[in-house]
């Protein structure tokens, strides 16, 4: 809430002050939270841990579920419940899970019956969920996307998901500022997407670690809502906690008349306007650091490689190692080439494709679908093209869509027109690319293996994909005012082929391996992680220490998407590193994989050399897999911020050490298979034989946790009084944030919303929704 007058300030700066409950010395703080979005995915292991401490949800009214990970994209006409309507167990089980929780705990819930369902970073802002000034969490990394409105939005892990569900706050820190000022028109056929994977380009997915960006300028200025969501999304893919942009007359245009929006012209939406227009960074703020980018310097961008750095104009070549300066990315490069079969020096625009997929969070929305459609209206998808897929991120946005013929200018062209849902954006459900399939794709991340095994991603805009569908490879977007011709479809009509998952993508292989898995002996592998996790006592750690001389190293790498459909916290241990761990053909382990060496089979901590481990999603199966592994410690130069905040919470020590010298001196260690001591109370590493090596930095309270194995959630509800005491100002200042709307249009002030009956009741279960609520 607003406090005593201090310097200039950031935006954020300023959204962050206003949620301050409480601060400690060592600038640890407890932020409250306005809006929790919740998912099926990241949800079920934390509602089970309220459940197993009799806790309930704090704030049912700030808190909105919807299921979209692993949700079949075919049609809803015969949807009766998701028992009969989702094939797949795994899947079908953790939604099933969301919808008993939500109707246990009383929440409001979008399922498969509801239009307004979709993907959770869609509705938000659709609903009016999403407001600005507003700190907003999700289970999810791309909860960066809120931030376009002006709300401090970031993605958390289960456990903190836990933690907002108990007391509606997080434990936090202050991130460092950094501006992003993008000034000039957008050259035509340029995109918000082109803006942030040009951006990404220059500084590099770890660029914005540690910190919150906020994007300014002539051009974000110019952007719709739409197209402002697409750039903050991918703050994430550029390292940062959060992106932010200052909330205008188009923001608060796109929030008239939205259901969870102040009423229009009331005089609370009088005043939430001359709050909102406070929201913007001083002139003399301070910023951490400035970037300037012309947008004249902006041209269609494409990824190439396997991270959302690896980009280039269309017009350009795909780059070879000899481009790279430093050894590290030049590894990366021959890596990323192999993985993409690509060779360096070959015109991006001779990259021929297999697929195209149109939708995810970044760019399923209404406008993104226009644009897709201007450009083939009239046109066929090339013959090449095996599947090519336009997945609305909303069951609003789909209805828009029709309304408007979009659907038809898409069918008639060629592509599928399917219901809302995540999709092949990480092929969580059937979606998804074959090995070595190769698809043009408008969703967020290229990492290896993301839209399914051996798939490879090429990242773009709407109106790229839409190109590169016609010409079957990928295309630069402005040739298409002149006359494109592209090799006409047999019959018209779309040849759909069905996904070939992997073997490893099989339920029964899944189950395989969460049961007791081999090792390449027949051996049975045993999880080493304790049943609970959390309060253990992290005092001194000796033990092997595995190297692996990576950088970027991704969550979706640590832990596949085939492996996050689970509602436990144990087993994961052999999904750890799996596609580099194991033969995707024969599933045999691969030898040359540290993991699968001795000594290090036994290891208890990881010595990464290359910076920012962990980047990417919020999955806590990450720090899950690694424990249950075995290892309770990593070394990094730097890590993605979910990644790193998500051990914590699992009493795992990440250690940073970015002296290249003590980083040089571990690493020797452990690829000599010596053991290694991470002593915390002392902050020091030493050898095998007792002599240190370095010390290290820890955040004070994250050792006290650690040391004595305290528990977050506990101690924050010892300040419970200031937690209520900041709810009474909120309720002053801000009234349009308390309740809600949908709890009070059931009629049944804070009870559950009711979600389809399935055939076996399992806890309370509502009615049958016949009719989904309007607004
Ligand atoms: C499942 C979820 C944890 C994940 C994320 O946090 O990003 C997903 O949305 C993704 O895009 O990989
Ligand atoms: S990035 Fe993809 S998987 Fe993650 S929330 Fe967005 S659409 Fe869903």
């Amino acid at each position: 809430m607003p406090g005593a007058v201090r310097g200039p300030q950031t935006l954020y700066d300023k959204v962050f002050h206003d949620h301050i409950v409480d601060e400690k010395e060592d600038g640890t703080v407890l932020l409250y939270i306005d809006r929790h979005l919740v998912h099926e995915v990241t949800s079920p292991q934390a509602f089970e841990g309220l459940r197993n401490a009799g806790r309930k949800v704090r704030r049912p009214d700030c808190t909105l579920a919807t299921t979209d990970h692993n949700i079949p994209t075919t049609s809803r006409k015969n949807f009766k419940n998701v028992t009969t309507f989702i094939d797949e167990s795994d899947s079908r089980i953790q939604c099933e899970t969301l919808e008993d929780n939500v109707e246990e705990f009383g929440l409001t819930y979008f399922g498969l019956g509801d239009k307004r369902q979709g993907i959770v970073h869609i509705i938000g802002p659709e609903q009016g969920f999403t407001l600005p000034g507003t700190t907003v969490v999700c289970g999810d990394s791309h909860t960066s996307t809120h931030g376009a409105f002006g709300a401090l939005a970031f993605g958390i892990g289960t456990s903190e998901v836990e933690h907002v569900l108990a007391t509606q706050t997080i434990i936090t820190r202050r991130s460092k500022n950094i501006k992003v000022e993008v000034e000039g028109d957008l050259a035509p056929g340029v995109s918000s997407k082109d803006i942030i994977l040009y951006v990404i380009g220059q500084i590099g997915t770890a660029g914005g670690n540690g910190s919150v960006i906020e994007f300014c300028g002539s051009a974000i200025r110019g952007l719709s809502m739409e197209a402002r969501m697409s750039i903050c999304n991918m703050s994430i893919e550029a390292g940062a906690r959060a992106g932010m942009i200052a909330p205008d007359q188009i923001t608060f245009e796109y929030l008239k008349g939205r259901p969870l929006a102040p009423e229009y012209d009331s005089a609370e939406w009088k005043k939430a306007v001359n709050y909102w227009q406070s929201l913007r960074s001083d002139p003399g703020a301070k910023w951490d650091e400035e970037i300037f980018i012309d947008s004249k310097d902006v041209a269609p961008t494409v990824s190439w490689g396997t991270s959302p750095q690896d980009v280039v104009s269309i017009t350009g070549v795909v780059p070879g190692p000899d481009d790279f300066q430093n050894e590290d990315k030049k590894q990366a490069c021959v890596r990323a080439l192999e993985y993409m079969g690509l060779t360096a020096g070959t015109p991006m625009q001779e990259i021929v494709l297999d697929k195209v997929f149109i939708g995810s969070c970044t760019n399923a929305r209404i406008e993104d679908l226009r644009i897709a459609a201007k450009v083939v209206e009239g046109k066929q998808v090339a013959a090449n093209i095996k599947r090519a897929m336009i997945v609305p991120g909303s069951g609003l946005v789909k209805r828009q869509a029709e309304a408007e013929g979009l659907d038809k200018i898409f069918e008639a062209a060629g592509f599928e027109w399917r219901e809302a849902g995540c999709s092949m954006c990480l092929g969580m459900n059937p979606d998804i690319l074959a090995p070595q399939e190769r698809c043009a794709s408008t969703s967020n991340r290229n990492f290896e293996g993301r839209q399914g095994a051996g798939g490879r991603t090429h990242l773009m805009s709407p109106a790229m994909a839409a190109a590169a569908a016609l010409v079957g490879k990928l295309a630069d977007v402005r040739k298409f005012s002149a006359n494109i011709h592209p090799t006409p479809r047999g019959k018209g009509s779309p040849r759909v082929d069905v996904a070939h998952p992997s073997d490893i993508e099989s339920d029964e292989d899944l189950d395989k391996y969460f049961d007791d898995p081999e090792d390449s002996q027949g051996n049975t592998v045993k999880s080493k992680a304790p049943s609970t996790v959390g309060l253990q006592k992290f005092t001194q750690l000796k033990g092997i220490a595995a190297p692996m001389d990576r950088a970027n190293v991704d969550t979706d790498a640590i832990i596949p998407k085939q492996f996050l459909k689970t509602i436990k916290r144990s087993g994961l241990g052999s999904a750890l590193f799996h596609a580099w761990r194991y033969d995707p053909k024969t599933g045999k382990e691969n030898p040359d994989f540290i993991l699968n060496k001795e000594p290090y089979r036994n290891a208890k901590i990881l010595v990464l050399t290359g910076p920012n481990f962990g980047c990417g999603s919020s999955r806590e199966h990450a720090p899950w897999a690694l424990l249950d592994f075995g290892i309770w410690c990593v070394i990094a130069p730097s890590y993605g911020d979910i990644f790193f905040n998500n051990t914590f919470k699992n009493a795992m020590l990440p250690l940073v050490i970015d002296n290249e010298a003590d980083l040089a001196a571990i690493a020797a260690e452990a690829k000599a298979g010596r053991e290694i001591e991470v002593d915390l109370p002392n902050q020091a590493i030493k050898d095998a034989s007792g002599k240190e090596i370095c010390k290290f930095e820890v955040e004070s309270f994250r050792k006290h946790c650690l040391v004595n194995g305290l528990d977050d959630i506990g101690l924050t509800m010892m300040v419970d009084d200031k937690i209520a005491s900041f709810e009474l100002r909120r309720t002053r200042d801000f009234p349009w944030l308390d309740g809600s709307g949908y709890l009070k249009n059931t009629g049944v002030a804070g009870g559950p919303i009711k979600v389809a009956a399935r055939g076996v009741p399992k806890t309370r279960r509502g009615e049958e929704l016949k009719e989904p609520l309007e607004w």
